[in-house]
C-alpha cells in the first residue's frame, strides 16, 4: 500500500481525511509544520496532501506555500496536493506552479477527494519530476525519436493535440514536453484525469460551481479551466468523457469561455487544450461514444505514442538503466544478468514504461543478489501463460490472470485495471464473478 502523509492542524479535518483515504493508503498525520521535515524523512510517502493555513484566522496560504517550496526542493520529493478552505483561484494556481499536482478545497465530498487521491497515485507524478531530468522521453528507438521531433515541432504552436497510446506509455510525459515548448511554459500545467473523476462531479470539476449550486458545495470553488489560465489543461482519459458532459466541453472550447455550476455568467478562459486516451483510435471515431465535432476539436494534431514492446530491446535496456539507477538512490546501481536482459526485451509490457519503472523499484528493494536476475523483476508474462494443464478452463485463467495483475499492482484497482486493459468496473465486475 502506498503511503501518505497529511500536514493539517486541524484534528477533525485531519481525522475526516485519514478515514477516507484508509482503504487506498496507509495514512499518516501530524498536525504540525515543524513535524513535516522529520516525517517525510521517516515515512518517504507517496504523497502529501497539505494544508496551507496555519495561523488562525490566516487565508492567504504563505505557511502553505513555503512549506510546499521546500517539499519539492527535495530529492524524491512526494506528490502533493493542497488543501485550502478557500476557494481562492490565485492560491491554487500559485501552488500549481510551486510544483503541486492538484488541490482540493474543504469541506470536500469524499468521492471527490479519493479520485483525487487515486488521481494523483496513479499517475505517481512526483514533484520532484517537474525538474527537467525526470521528465525527458528517454529512448533512442526511431520511433521514440520521431516522437521527439514531433514534441518540438508542434509544441511552440496552439495547436490542439490528441496523444494516444496505451497504458503507462508515456502520455503525460509527452503533455508536459509540449507544454515546455510551449509559450506557455511560465502558465500552470494541470491535469485532470477523466476516468477518476466521479460522472456527477465532473462539470463542477471543469467549470466550477458558485456556493450553494449543489448540496454540498458549501464554497464556490474554480473549475480547472480557469485554475489552469495562462497554461495548459490536460484531459487525460478523454474517451471515458460520458455524451452529455462532451456537449458542454465541446462549448466551452468553442465559446473559450466556461459557466460555472450554479452561475449563469460565463467566465472567459485562456487554455491550451491537450486531451490523451488510451482507447483504440476506432472507439473515439465511433460517434455512439464520442460526438464528432468535439473530436476535430482536440485533435488537430494528433501523437501517437509506441507501446513499449515496439521499441526494440535497446530502448528497453536503457529504461531499465535509468530506473534502476534513480531508484539506488545515489549508490552505483548493480548491474543486469544476460539472460534477464533478454526476457525483460522479450516481455510484453502490457503496462508499458510505468510497469518497468515499477518491475525496477520493486527489484531494487527486494533483490539482495550481487546482479539483477530476471526473478527480481517478478514478472509473469501475461500474454505468455504456461502450457495449458489438462481441465484449465477459461474462466480459471481469467481468474488467474486476474490474481496476477492484482499482485502486479500490489492490490491497486486503478493499476490493476490498467494492466489488464480493462475499466474499473469492468474489473469491479470480474473480481465478483470469481469471488477475489
Ligand atoms: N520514454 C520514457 N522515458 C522515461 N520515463 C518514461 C517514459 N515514458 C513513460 N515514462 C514513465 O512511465 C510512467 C508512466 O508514464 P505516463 O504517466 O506519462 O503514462 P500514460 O501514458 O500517461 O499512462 P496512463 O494511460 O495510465 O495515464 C511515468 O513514471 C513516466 O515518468
Amino acid at each position: 500500500m502506498p503511503n501518505i502523509l497529511i500536514l493539517e492542524d486541524d484534528p477533525d479535518v485531519a481525522q475526516a481525511a485519514r478515514l477516507a483515504l484508509r482503504k487506498l493508503a496507509t495514512v499518516a498525520v501530524r498536525q504540525s509544520p515543524d513535524e513535516l521535515m522529520p516525517a517525510l524523512d521517516a515515512i518517504a510517502p507517496e504523497l502529501l496532501l497539505l494544508d496551507m493555513n496555519f495561523t488562525p484566522g490566516a487565508s492567504d496560504g504563505a505557511a502553505g506555500l513555503a512549506l510546499l517550496h521546500e517539499v519539492v526542493a527535495r530529492r524524491d520529493a512526494p506528490a502533493v496536493i493542497v488543501m485550502t478552505a478557500y476557494a481562492e483561484v490565485e492560491l491554487a494556481v500559485q501552488a500549481l506552479k510551486a510544483g503541486a499536482v492538484d488541490f482540493i478545497t474543504k469541506p470536500w465530498r469524499n468521492d471527490r477527494l479519493e479520485a483525487c487521491v487515486q488521481a494523483a497515485l496513479a499517475r505517481r507524478a512526483p514533484a520532484a519530476s517537474v525538474a527537467p531530468a525526470a521528465d525527458e522521453l528517454l529512448g533512442e528507438s526511431a520511433a521514440m525519436r520521431s516522437l521527439r521531433a514531433q514534441i518540438a515541432h508542434v509544441g511552440a504552436s496552439e495547436a490542439s493535440v490528441l496523444i494516444l497510446g496505451e497504458n503507462g506509455v508515456g502520455k503525460e510525459l509527452v503533455a508536459r514536453a509540449l507544454h515546455r515548448a510551449s509559450p506557455r511554459s511560465a502558465g500552470p500545467l494541470l491535469a485532470v484525469d477523466m476516468g477518476a473523476l466521479p460522472e456527477a462531479l465532473v462539470e463542477s470539476e471543469l467549470f466550477g460551481h458558485r456556493r450553494g449550486s449543489f448540496t454540498d458545495a458549501r464554497e464556490s470553488r474554480p473549475g480547472r479551466f480557469v485554475a489552469a489560465s495562462g497554461g495548459t489543461l490536460l484531459l487525460d482519459e478523454i474517451g471515458n468523457l460520458p455524451l452529455p458532459q462532451q456537449a458542454k466541453l465541446l462549448a466551452a472550447l468553442e465559446r473559450r469561455e466556461v459557466t460555472p455550476v450554479g452561475s449563469d455568467k460565463p467566465v472567459p478562459v485562456d487554455v491550451r487544450v491537450l486531451a490523451a486516451t488510451n482507447r483504440p483510435e476506432a472507439e473515439l471515431f465511433d460517434a455512439r461514444h464520442f460526438r464528432p465535432d468535439l473530436l476535430y476539436r482536440l485533435n488537430t494534431v494528433v501523437l501517437r505514442v509506441p507501446p513499449l514492446r515496439e521499441r526494440g530491446a535497446a530502448d528497453v535496456a536503457l529504461l531499465v538503466r535509468h530506473y534502476l539507477a534513480h531508484f539506488a538512490r545515489g549508490k552505483p546501481a548493480r548491474h543486469v544478468d544476460a539472460e534477464a536482459l533478454v526476457r525483460l526485451a522479450a516481455y510484453r509490457w502490457p503496462g508499458n514504461v510505468r510497469e518497468l519503472r515499477q518491475a525496477c523499484e520493486r527489484a531494487t528493494l527486494l533483490a539482495s543478489g550481487p546482479v539483477f536476475t530476471w526473478a527480481d523483476f517478478g514478472l509473469t508474462d501475461l500474454a505468455m501463460p504456461a502450457p495449458a494443464e489438462p481441465g484449465l478452463d477459461l474462466s480459471r485463467r481469467e481468474r488467474e490472470t486476474v490474481q496476477t495483475a492484482l499482485a502486479q499492482a500490489e492490490g491497486n484497482i486503478s493499476q490493476a485495471a490498467k494492466l489488464l486493459g480493462l475499466s474499473r468496473a469492468a474489473l469491479y465486475r470480474r473480481l465478483d464473478k470469481h469471488g477475489l
